[in-house]
């Protein structure tokens, strides 16, 4: 198995996710409207009782979404895993805005994805950004599968036009949780959460934008899914529906719990949800069903690493 640093205690928390609307071609309107969004998650009235500690925003929050937007979009982080990273220096105003209002809101910020260019090797990625409530930078994550798919008379699309796949794993561990990353089509790729979840992440959550076509099938579906066979928290964000924009988010933004029942669930317009995160949950489906401990590597080795 990992050698790794034991997860945080796991707490009880409440997580925000602002289905973000009004995503278009003006960078920095998108960077306004996104910090203002965050910081009415992080203020509102809720459901869940509580400020939130967490908030998610969607995918590809920054631009639209579509392959030949991504390099004109794309921004310098200059953030290596692992390393100290100073935020008041960052080339990225991306990175600057979402440092900052995590800071102002005092929460933890998953804030969304942003084409990335990384100027060692002048490749874009599909990149979340992590942030902690004074505001530092503490993880990235590179979408790791790249969607490019061609359903006949429905929807084409080909993110390696112009992006380049993560090649790593990655989490990030807050007061409460250890939460596990991942990106949109990473769902699709069982393999990414259950490593996640045997590195101890309690809690995966992926920004994403499934579309109209795929939405309806699989969106709900492989979310419980992942959360059913690593018995853990399980959500994705997504932008709101823009029948305008050239790629129609499928919106329904949703946190699942380990026994697969859906704890929070947004329509399709711009929307922050909310969800009480309870460890207790997560124990009683771990001991009622102990799959975590009744997995056979023996016979199946390949994937055990
Ligand atoms: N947009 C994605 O990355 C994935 C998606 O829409 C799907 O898997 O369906």
């Amino acid at each position: 198995m990992f050698a790794l640093k034991p997860a945080p205690t796991f707490k009880p928390f409440t997580l925000a996710l602002v289905q973000l609307g009004q995503i278009g071609s003006d960078k920095a309107a998108n960077l306004k409207h996104a910090r203002e969004m965050i910081l009415k998650a992080a203020g509102g009235e809720n459901n869940a009782g509580s400020k939130p500690d967490l908030v998610v925003l969607p995918e590809c929050f920054n631009s639209p979404y579509g392959h030949v937007h991504f390099p004109v979009y794309a921004e310098t982080i200059g953030y290596t895993p692992g390393k100290e990273y100073n935020t008041a220096n960052t080339p990225s105003e991306s990175v600057k805005t979402l440092s900052e209002t995590a800071k102002e809101a005092g929460v933890w910020l998953l804030g969304g994805t942003i084409p990335e260019r990384d100027d060692s090797d002048g490749k874009v990625y599909n990149t979340a950004t992590v942030y902690n409530p004074k505001g530092d930078l503490v993880a990235i994550h590179r979408k790791v599968h790249l969607f490019d798919i061609d359903i006949p008379g429905k929807i084409k699309f080909k993110e390696s036009e112009t992006l380049t796949g993560g090649s790593s794993i990655n989490y990030f561990d807050t007061e409460f949780a250890r939460i596990g990353l991942g990106i949109c089509y990473d769902v699709r790729f069982p393999e990414l959460a259950m490593i996640n979840a045997r590195k101890g992440c309690q809690v995966l959550i992926y920004p994403g934008a499934f579309n109209t076509t795929t939405g309806p099938l699989h969106w709900e579906l492989l979310q419980r899914s992942r959360a059913v066979d690593n018995q853990v928290f399980f959500s994705m964000c997504s932008p709101a529906r823009d029948l305008s924009a050239g790629y129609h988010a499928w919106g329904h933004s949703m946190v699942v719990d380990p026994m697969g029942h859906i704890l929070s669930e947004a329509k399709e317009g711009e929307e922050i949800i909310y969800a009480k995160i309870d460890p207790e949950v997560f124990k009683e489906a771990r001991a009622g069903i102990p799959v975590t401990t009744q997995r056979r590597f023996d016979v199946y080795p390949d994937v055990s690493a």
